[in-house]
């Protein structure tokens, strides 16, 4: 069985988890490095990415969050996840600075790319190693403006890249969580079992 983390302080875990619990994982809501032992995988949830960014750092888990992805963790983060993942952050306000990232995802997100939060919308997504259409749900989502080489785009919207995969590390800017749609929570399980 999938043990599988979600990253629980702050946005839409209790979805994720209620997904996980739906395919039958084995969840551990993570809020401290130690609730990372013996995990498979890590979900960092949609939210808004400078306070779970402080959050992170208010509870040491940036350096145990990249230490998980080295010894083979697998993670998966969705929109402000993503952007926590991401190598390069574009679109924080200018007076915040220079957004902090994980780096673990050779891609430059672009913060906001679909609009604000009146603009959210869902649509039915092609996306890669799935059959028939996702229903993705954004929300003030971000895209992947550039995309590493090493990077492989699943989906793609309106010419943007909008779910990701480099090795270990999945990322969609838009919510799989709030659809009742499982297949990419059971697409990033399966994944989790597999070895890397
Ligand atoms: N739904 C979301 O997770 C929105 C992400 C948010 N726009 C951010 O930049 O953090």
């Amino acid at each position: 069985m999938a043990r599988i983390g979600v990253l629980a302080l702050q946005g839409a875990f209790r979805e994720h988890r209620a997904a996980l619990d739906r395919l039958g994982a084995q969840v551990t809501e993570v809020r401290l490095a130690a609730d990372l032992d013996g995990l498979h995988g890590l979900i960092l949830p949609g939210g808004e990415s400078t306070t779970m960014a402080r959050l992170m750092s208010e509870y040491a888990l940036w350096e145990p969050l990249r230490a998980f992805h080295a010894r083979g963790g697998q993670l998966w983060g969705t929109c402000a996840g993503a952007i926590l993942l991401s190598r390069e952050v574009q679109g924080a306000p200018p007076q915040f600075g220079r957004q902090d990232s994980l780096g673990l995802l050779d891609v430059t997100v672009q913060r906001n790319a679909f609009g604000r939060q009146i603009d959210s919308f869902t649509t039915g997504l092609d996306v890669r190693g799935l059959t028939g259409a996702f229903p993705a749900v954004f929300i003030r989502a971000p895209a992947f403006a550039r995309v590493g080489e090493g990077v492989e785009v699943l989906a793609e919207y309106d010419g943007q890249a909008v779910a990701v995969r480099q090795g270990r590390v999945l990322a969609t800017a838009f919510h799989p969580e709030l659809t009742g749609d499982d297949r990419l929570h059971d697409l990033f399980l399966q994944g989790c079992l597999t070895p890397a």
